[in-house]
């Protein structure tokens, strides 16, 4: 018999909770999971999965003007916005289900409520402590909403799946992902969109001139960028709606909604980490070592809560590599390198490995190839977006070091050619595949 309670004692059912715990109890392991909203965690309820249904739903705005072009007698269409959300929250639902489901089989024990630490083998839920062999904590991050008068008249993407109605205005506050994202998703669902951000550069982390193509883009759309500023003030009018007032002159504007895109701060508020003895970084987050480990021998951390990549498929990789590690003696570390990742902008975008700049400054000048092109689909639909690849090579080895690319179906062309950036494959052996013609990822195999 155990000393403990349980094995493992995981504090958060999202990406990397549902895994560490599905397959720590798969290994045999006593496994209890803790989660006080709602099983799989920010991207099944409210992140990735129904935003990429949304990006969907979005672009039958531009897909139906485009069917004509393509011969189709298509009437004046209505947008209903609450058959997409209701169709949206269903599947999420169910997805919520399956999530529960598959802890259930693998003799996961899920306990509804909010979990804090209370020692290094110790936890509490409401009146009820257990003990654990080990704890896992995987409690993702919070939006981070800037703090000036009136900031609470305004949502984040918690609440924005749920809308009651949609927004004729709305102003969409960082220029990030989900600033982004929704920048595109509301544009097509007919609202004036604005963007306000601090500085003049989108997408800060992505390839300059992929990150540049999406701004010259979005605003021959329609979509208003406010540069070099932020809120300073909303209020709320008598008629319902927001008067948002802005640093360095800029008028006030009138808007139906705002929406906070600033960045996610790691979930760690009153969960009574010190008691186990660890310190949080500056942002708020767990400090771990290759392993995922605390300073507490006994308690470890995975996916957003460590602000390393705030990215599902890494938090589902770093509580299998846990779980595989601790529980299935089978140790292995998550590879941080070359990890694509995608911004599901319209158009998306999608990158891996370095930038020009990055591989200039670690390897000294490299070779870049592009692909500037008006995707076929595009000239028929008579719609002036052109899709940009770029190909980052080292001058000596000719190793690709980067891809980066900005059109219609980017992350899932990207994710397949990732292949080739992580096997560290060469500009030529590119070139030595046969294109697949006529295709927008042939552009891949033929830069110049
Ligand atoms: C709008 C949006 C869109 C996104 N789109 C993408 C995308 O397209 N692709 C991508 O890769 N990533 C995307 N992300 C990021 C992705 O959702 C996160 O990186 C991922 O969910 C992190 O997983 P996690 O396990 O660390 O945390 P989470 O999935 O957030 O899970 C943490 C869980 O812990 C629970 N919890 C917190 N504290 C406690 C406590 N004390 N006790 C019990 N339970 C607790 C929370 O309720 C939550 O369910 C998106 C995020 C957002 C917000
Ligand atoms: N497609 C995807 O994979 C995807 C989609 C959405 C979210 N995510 C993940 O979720 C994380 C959070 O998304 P996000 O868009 O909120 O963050 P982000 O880090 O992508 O962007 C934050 C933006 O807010 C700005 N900002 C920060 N503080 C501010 C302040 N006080 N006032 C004004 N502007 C401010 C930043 O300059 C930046 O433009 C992302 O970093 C990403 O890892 C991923």
């Amino acid at each position: 018999m155990s000393e403990f309670d349980y094995d493992l004692f995981v504090i958060g059912a999202g990406s990397g909770g549902v895994r560490a715990s599905r397959v720590a109890g798969a290994y045999g392991a006593k496994v209890a999971v803790a989660e006080e909203y709602r099983v799989g965690g920010t991207c099944v309820i409210r992140g990735c999965v129904p935003k990429k249904m949304l990006v969907y739903g979005a672009h039958f705005a531009e897909d139906l003007t485009d069917a004509r072009r393509f011969g189709w007698k298509v009437p004046d269409c209505e947008f209903v916005w609450p058959v997409l959300r209701d169709n949206v929250l269903e599947v999420v639902k169910r997805i919520e289900g399956s999530y529960g489901t598959t802890l259930a089989n693998n003799n996961v024990q899920f306990i509804g409520e909010r979990a804090v630490v209370t020692g290094p083998n110790s936890v509490r839920v409401g009146q009820t402590d257990y003990t654990a062999g080990k704890i896992l904590v995987a409690t993702g991050a919070t939006p981070d909403v800037p703090d000036f008068p009136g900031a609470e008249f305004g949502i984040t993407s918690n609440e924005v799946f749920e809308l009651e109605t949609l927004p004729k205005r709305i102003i969409i506050a960082g220029a990030g992902y989900i600033a982004n994202e929704f920048a595109g998703i509301f544009h097509e669902f007919g609202a004036h969109v604005t963007l306000v951000n601090r500085t003049d550069v989108i997408l800060r982390q992505y390839e300059q001139q992929i990150r540049e193509r999406l701004l010259a883009i979005s605003i021959a759309k329609g979509i208003e960028f406010k540069f070099h500023t932020v809120m300073e003030k909303i209020e709320r009018q008598e008629d319902g709606t927001l008067k948002v007032y802005f640093a360095g002159g800029f008028d006030p504007v009138e808007t139906d909604m705002v929406l906070f895109a600033t960045g996610r701060r790691p979930n760690t508020d009153g969960l009574g980490l010190e008691s186990a003895g660890i310190h949080l970084d500056k942002r708020g987050a767990i400090p771990v070592d290759d392993d995922s480990k605390t300073v507490c021998d006994s308690i470890y951390a995975v996916g957003d809560v460590t602000n390393r990549v705030q990215l599902t498929p890494v938090a589902i990789r770093e509580g299998q590599a846990f779980a595989d590690t601790i529980f299935g003696k089978k140790p292995w570390r998550v590879d941080y390198g070359c990890i694509p990742s995608a911004v599901f902008s319209n158009p998306p975008m999608a990158g891996v490995g370095l930038t020009e700049t990055e591989a200039n400054m670690k390897y000294g000048n490299c070779k870049t190839y592009t692909a500037d092109f008006r995707p076929m689909k595009n000239v028929l639909a008579d719609r002036d977006e052109r899709a940009l690849y770029k190909m980052i090579v080292h001058s000596e080895t000719e190793v690709v070091l980067g891809l980066h690319m900005i059109g219609p179906d980017a992350p899932e062309i990207l994710q397949a050619a990732a292949i080739a950036v992580k096997a560290k494959l060469t500009k030529q052996q590119f070139d030595e595949t046969v294109a697949l013609h006529p295709s927008m990822a042939e552009e891949l195999v033929l830069m110049r």
